[in-house]
């Protein structure tokens, strides 16, 4: 019941979505977010006094705030897009104090996964999306505001008051002298906030951290939990009542509150999303692909409408040493639209909710497969690519920014279409225009939904099919150079044919980009030893 009222609508107006993403001006492209962290709130102090039998008027005793949460982030090779990141991150607020001097606890950090290869950049202070720090937020608040009803409000967000004395306190010298010292105190603090805003992060997260022992690592965590880099200190705890104590000033009646913790505006990017991408016209079958390849476990929407998929979706490929691959031991299996399953599965409710994706017999064969695993690599799939795509039409740059980084890519194209060569023209001239030289990265070509073209076997259907291929293949030698001949290899996404020479001439291109970027760390670091 459930599932029925929530269920997607895959044939829901598929345009109108794009429609909205491409409004967004790609900010909610998930090679690409923008968050807002703000470090945990300090604990209050307290204002209480001791009492104790048969000793009348005892001295202050309440505890300070404890500190709010500090914010870190940490590359962790888990995740590979920036999809499960929340847009706005705020850290455990602290403990207030209480009475008998106890300070509020420590409070545990707040540690912000991100997928390695995140590039992340603090936007600076001119930057129109970044969010109001706290005292620019203050200032906004109190706006309009009379200057009687401003320090009302101004003193009411920075103290605490015994009950029944805040009317007396505010008079009082003790207060006043109190409150001067903590103006001056927070002008330091936010001079120092500034000189520390005028250099806006920047950090380049492409290596698995070091878990070194930290001796002193905050309480609530072992000594050797990573945290990662610090992006953003919780604010610092209120001073109980005994903070105020002095010669004229025998029992202060108020505490401070705690400090608002640091706020920064975060732009995170992903530099390489995949080490293969899939480039392709809408409905070419690039998802159903990605699904074939991956054996069903990357969810990835397929439907018959252009634009199903509106971000990129990684799915990691797994190759055993003879070639074969994870997504082959279902090779049994159709890989239809992904509505289409959903509907059979929600015929079968008593059924397994696996049996659809995954036949029995594959169960032990995975356990068996992850034991020969020789070789692992990525590929997104991406939106449809449209004619004017560089000049920003449709998802147009968002989408070839994301795909400007993968190693290779591998034009996907609809053979059974009346023009398969035409689509490829497109596709190579848009990413010429975005950046030239980019269509150099692409390896390979696929001529999908071959077996559209198989007739009923007749024989006219497939020498008819062939000579589509022989001409696909003439275009791709003639038409398409400028880098390397590009292989072109006929294919079945939806009944997984032929898809284990595709892996092979994939993880060749792969193992290359990868071989090359070693190589050219070794020379990076030989530089290293001689300056
Ligand atoms: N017959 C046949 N149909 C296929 C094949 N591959 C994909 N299809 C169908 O083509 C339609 C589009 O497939 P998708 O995988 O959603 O295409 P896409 O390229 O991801 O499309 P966008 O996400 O819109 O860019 C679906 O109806 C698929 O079932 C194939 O090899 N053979
Ligand atoms: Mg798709």
């Amino acid at each position: 019941m459930f599932r029925v009222l929530f269920q997607r609508r895959p044939f829901s107006n598929g345009v109108s979505r794009t429609e909205r993403k491409r409004r967004q001006g790609g900010d909610t492209f998930l090679d690409h977010v923008i968050i807002h962290v703000r470090g945990g709130k300090g604990g209050n102090g307290c204002v209480a006094f001791h009492r104790e039998k048969f000793k009348a008027m005892g001295p202050p005793s309440g505890g300070n705030g404890g500190p709010g949460g500090d914010i870190y982030i940490l590359p962790t090779p888990a995740l590979t897009s920036l999809a499960s990141i929340p847009k706005r991150v705020r850290g455990k607020p602290g403990m207030h104090g209480r009475g008998t001097w106890q300070n509020g606890r420590n409070t545990p950090p707040t540690i912000i996964h991100v997928p390695l290869g995140t590039v992340v950049r603090e936007l600076p202070r001119d930057d129109p999306r970044r969010a109001k720090d706290t005292w620019e937020a203050e200032e906004e608040a109190l706006e309009g505001l009379e200057v009687d009803a401003r320090r009302v409000r101004m003193l009411d967000s920075r103290w605490v008051h015994y009950p029944r004395s805040e009317v007396d306190n505010v008079h009082r010298d003790a207060f006043k002298q109190a409150e001067a010292a903590l103006w001056r105190e927070e002008r330091e603090r936010r001079r120092a906030w500034m000189q520390r805003a005028a250099r806006p992060m920047h950090l380049d997260l492409s290596e698995v951290e070091q878990v070194v022992e930290d001796v002193n690592a905050p309480l609530a965590l072992g000594k050797t939990d990573h945290l990662g880099h610090l992006i953003a200190r919780g604010g610092g705890g209120g001073s109980g009542n005994p903070h105020f104590l002095s010669p004229v000033n025998r029992s202060p009646k108020f505490a401070t509150k705690g400090h608002e913790g640091e706020r920064v505006t975060l732009e995170l990017v992903l530099k390489i999303i995949a080490d293969v991408g899939l480039v392709g016209m809408p409905n070419a079958g690039k998802s159903t692909l990605l699904r074939a390849l991956t054996g069903g476990r990357t969810k990835t929407e397929v439907a018959s409408y252009a634009f199903t998929t509106l971000n990129p979706v990684v799915g990691v490929i797994r190759v055993a040493g003879d070639g074969t691959f994870e997504g082959q031991l279902h090779d049994m299996h159709v890989f239809e639209e992904t509505a289409v399953e959903e509907a059979h599965r929600l015929q079968q409710p008593t059924a397994p909710e696996a049996t659809e994706l995954m036949p029995e017999h594959t169960s032990t064969s995975l356990g068996q497969f992850s034991i020969l695993e020789s070789f692992r690599f990525t590929i997104a799939d991406n939106p449809g690519l449209i004619a004017r795509a560089s000049e920003d039409v449709g998802l147009g740059h968002s989408f070839l920014r994301s795909i400007e980084r993968s190693h290779a890519l591998v034009y996907v194209v609809d053979f059974a279409g009346p023009a398969p060569w035409d689509e490829l023209r497109v596709l190579r001239e848009e990413l010429d225009k975005y950046q030239p030289g980019m269509s150099a990265k692409a390896r390979l070509v696929l001529a999908n939904k071959a077996d559209l073209l198989g007739g009923d076997g007749d024989t006219s259907a497939v020498y008819a099919a062939r000579e589509k291929l022989r001409r696909l293949e003439s275009y791709v030698q003639t038409e398409m150079t400028g880098g390397r001949v590009m292989d072109v290899v006929p294919i079945s996404a939806k009944y997984g044919q032929n898809l284990k020479r595709v892996v092979g001439l994939m993880q060749g291109y792969v193992g290359e980009a990868r071989e090359g970027g070693r190589r050219l760390d070794q020379s990076l670091l030989h530089d290293d030893v001689l300056y």
